[in-house]
Order: C-alpha cells, then sequence, then structure tokens
C-alpha cells in the first residue's frame, strides 16, 4: 500500500514483492553506554541481502548509536556485527568501509566548497589504486585510473538526475539536492550495504518522493541492501521490508511494517506520539 501523503512514490519493486537472499549483517546482543548513559542495551537483528530494513523510534532511542556501531564509528562495550558471516568486535570505519558498507549522514558530511562531482569522487578513494605520487602527477596508470573512476562519477550523476549542477559548488545548492549529493558519494563506493541516516531530514514533499524513488531504484538496479532510520512514517512503512523499533536503547519491536504496526508496545512508545 502507498502512503497518500507521497503521492503513489513507489516506482520499483514493491517491500512485499522484494525477493530476500541471506542474512547479509547480523548484530547480535549489541550494548553501548557513555558513561552512565545507555544508549543501547542487548540490541539483536539482522538485514538480509536487498533488503530494505529501517530502524526506527523516538528521539535518543538510539538509531544513530545503531549505525555508528555498524559502521565502526562506535566500539560497543558488548556485543557482536557479522557481515556475510564474518564477525567483528571492533572494526575501524576505513575496514568497514572495505568491507561495502557506506553511510550518509543526518547532518550532511560534504564539502560544500567543491563541485558535486569532486564531492562525489572522493566516495571513490578507497578504490583508488595507484600511489599518491603518480596521482599527483597524472601519469601513466593514474591517469587510466583517474579516467575510470570519473566515469563511474558520471554514471552515478546521470542516474540520480543530476547532471545540471555538476560543477556547482554543493553549498550553494538546496538542501533536498544536497542530500542526493550525499548519496551519490556513497554510492561511489560501490556498496554492498547502505547505511542512510534520515535520508528525509528537512526535506518538502516533492524532494522527499525523489529520494524515496532513488533508493527504490538503488536497491532495485544495483541489489543493494539498505538500512534506513527514518522519522517519516509514511515512507518506512511504505518502503520497508521489516522494520526494528527502539525505545530508550531498547528493541521493543520487530517485524514487517503491518506487524511492526500492531505492536501495541510499539503504538504505546512510538506511533501513539508525535514527533
Ligand atoms: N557521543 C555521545 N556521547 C554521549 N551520549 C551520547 C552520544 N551519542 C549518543 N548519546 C546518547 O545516547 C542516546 C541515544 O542517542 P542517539 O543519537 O543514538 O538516538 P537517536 O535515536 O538517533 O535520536 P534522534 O532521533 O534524536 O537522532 C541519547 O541519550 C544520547 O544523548
Amino acid at each position: 500500500m502507498r502512503d497518500p501523503a507521497l503521492g503513489g512514490i513507489a516506482t520499483s519493486t514493491p517491500a512485499s514483492e522484494r525477493v530476500l537472499g541471506d542474512v547479509i549483517l547480523d548484530v547480535r546482543n549489541i550494548s553501548l553506554a557513555f558513561g552512565g548513559v545507555k544508549a543501547l542495551t542487548d540490541i539483536s537483528f539482522d538485514v538480509r541481502e536487498h533488503e530494505i530494513r529501517a530502524i526506527i523510534g523516538p528521539n535518543g532511542a538510539g538509531k544513530s548509536s545503531m549505525l555508528n556501531c555498524i559502521n565502526g564509528v562506535y566500539q560497543p562495550q558488548q556485543g557482536t556485527i557479522a557481515f556475510r558471516g564474518r564477525s567483528f568486535k571492533h572494526m575501524k570505519s576505513r575496514q568497514v568501509a572495505e568491507m561495502g558498507v557506506a553511510r550518509t549522514f543526518q547532518n550532511l558530511a560534504l564539502f560544500k566548497g567543491m563541485s558535486v562531482l569532486d564531492n562525489i569522487m572522493t566516495g571513490r578513494n578507497l578504490r583508488i589504486k595507484t600511489n599518491l605520487l603518480l596521482q599527483a602527477l597524472r601519469i601513466g596508470p593514474a591517469e587510466r585510473e583517474e579516467i575510470r573512476h570519473r566515469e563511474y562519477v558520471e554514471r552515478i550523476i546521470d542516474f540520480l538526475e543530476i547532471q545540471a549542477w555538476r560543477k556547482v559548488p554543493v553549498g550553494q545548492l538546496p538542501y533536498g539536492l544536497q542530500k542526493r549529493v550525499d548519496l551519490g558519494r556513497a554510492l561511489a563506493m560501490e556498496p554492498q550495504v547502505l547505511l542512510l541516516d534520515e535520508p528525509m531530514a528537512g526535506m518538502n514533499l516533492e524532494e522527499k518522493q525523489d529520494m524515496c524513488r532513488f533508493i527504490l531504484d538503488v536497491n532495485d538496479e544495483f541489489g543493494t541492501t539498505v538500512v534506513l532510520i527514518e522519522h517519516d512514517m509514511g515512507v518506512v512503512m511504505d518502503i520497508s521490508d521489516r522494520v526494528v523499533v527502539l525505545d530508550y536503547g531498547k528493541k521493543i519491536g520487530d517485524g514487517t511494517p503491518g506487524e511492526v504496526r500492531a505492536n501495541p508496545e510499539v503504538i504505546r512508545a512510538y506511533l501513539g506520539t508525535s514527533h
């Protein structure tokens, strides 16, 4: 079912028809505290290949902390996270990225003075193989490699329909387009799992519809698994296969949008309140 408020956004495969694969990300018994503040308590859930998996919950529930544990920004005191069966407890952000997990941020992490093209190019950094000297001189293999990376980035720019702004400094773009560039930077990493932290925050309805379409298209065309934090319930219920619900750092619900919607604890803790 499509949320009428979003005017029927989904053009890609509906969640109910998406074919999911094996578990790609397995979060087991994660606990994280900042001094006396328990941000996460014994959280377990899995994400299946090709799934769109949402994490929801009221402000301060622990959603961003969870993403930060998955991508190695925070080191949980307890628990493990396994990526394709490879378990890790203390993994650095770069190692997680190298394994194929990319991330967008709630507060954009873009270089405002740099062009759209150059910002998206930064997403290719992990994949650049030639050494720094050759890169600086732009000779031989470095030149050929740069051409390959630029072609890939141009494909992303076409895919996200931002050709008209490719040379424009990102700081001059409206917020909705900046969020799209941030998605482009993450896509440039060719991720297997894409972590999206409030991709629609601060957007108007039209920008939300566009972003929803791009997320669904990325999932559909590239088979990218998506884990997303989002406050807009219409969006979450519309595009997700399964939803994890956190409240005060604890998991209080996990299931399909329909199951979560009908869960009395979720209704009490979250859906019944306004955010
Ligand atoms: N770096 C930090 N230092 C101290 N406390 C933190 C830190 N990061 C998060 N917290 C605390 O952990 C708890 C969970 O925060 P988190 O940002 O993960 O929640 P959230 O669900 O993402 O919230 P929001 O929807 O407002 O973004 C909160 O009580 C928060 O104050």
